[in-house]
């Protein structure tokens, strides 16, 4: 079991060609009558746990849409392992996981995957490669013994790991997690965060994580702080909790809203 009281692992190197997982420039998202992000820049290492926080509605699932390219009137640049946002060479190198549950109640665990798998890597001569991808990934989030359970009967822990392993199928170098661990008791939450790191160190891939809840800032090796549609500050908790005096990344993080909210009245009232 890891131990994060002095922080998450190290991250596991940079490729040689130094690429990042994800680079967004001016980017900015219309959604119906609102500009929901804007002119967002930020670069995103890979191999890393990159963790996405900020407050309800403040854009995280919006931005994560965007990254894996279901999300309409995007505009500026968003590059995702060297590719344009959405390409089809993305489809089996991006894994993602929707905020709703993405297995059928109806189905077992490995039909599930077998299904998602057949969608992923169709045809008859990949059916050895499609079993083993599946094997490995239900190995991997730990539901082995569970194969043959009906979705429906699973544990809300457990059917989000049932989530996870179709976004693990076809060996995703960046998995994309939207609120993972929303709804799990604490115990639950801690076992999915060693899985995000074993995932991270095992395979080198990159993880991007969005939370609301602030404590799980600490086991990011970076994080991406956003409000209202903007990126607040994109930097390592560390350096965070250090650059603004504070014990906690709650405490760094609200201290950086006031210090935002300082700077728009002082540009309201100098107009
Ligand atoms: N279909 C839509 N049409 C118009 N506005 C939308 C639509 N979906 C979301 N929004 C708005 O976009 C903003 C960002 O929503 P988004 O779901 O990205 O936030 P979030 O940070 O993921 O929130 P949460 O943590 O609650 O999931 C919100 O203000 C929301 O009201």
């Amino acid at each position: 079991m890891m131990n994060y009281a002095s922080g998450p692992p190290r991250p596991a190197a940079e490729p040689p060609d130094g690429t990042p997982a994800i680079r967004a420039g001016n980017l900015t998202v219309v959604r119906g009558p609102r500009t929901v992000l804007r002119g967002l820049d930020f670069t995103v290492p890979r191999g890393q746990i990159t963790g996405l926080l900020g407050p309800s509605g403040c854009g995280k699932s919006t931005l994560m849409r965007a990254i894996v390219g279901t999300q309409a009137k995007v505009t500026g640049t968003l590059d995702v392992l060297g590719h344009p946002a959405g390409h089809p060479t993305l489809r089996t190198r991006v894994g993602y996981v929707t905020q709703a549950p993405s297995v059928y109640d109806d189905l077992t665990v490995r039909q599930n995957l077998d299904y998602f798998a057949a969608v992923l890597d169709p045809g008859r001569t990949a059916a050895e490669r499609r079993h083993d991808h599946v094997t490995r990934a239900i190995a991997d989030v730990d539901l082995t013994t569970h194969a043959d359970s009906l979705a429906g009967n699973l544990s809300g822990g457990q059917r989000s790991r049932a989530s996870l392993a179709v976004a693990l199928l076809g060996t995703p170098e960046l998995l994309v997690l939207d609120e993972p661990t929303v709804g799990l008791d604490p115990v639950l939450r801690r076992d999915l965060w060693h899985l995000f790191h074993d995932i991270a160190a095992s395979r080198g891939a990159t993880l991007l994580v969005s939370s609301h809840v602030m404590d799980e800032a600490e086991r990011c090796h970076r994080l991406l702080l956003m409000r209202e549609g903007e990126i607040l500050a994109d930097d390592t908790p560390e350096a965070l909790r250090t650059r603004t005096g504070s014990d906690t990344v709650e405490t760094a993080f609200l201290h950086l809203v006031d210090e935002a909210t300082a700077a728009g009245r002082r540009k309201e009232t100098s107009r």
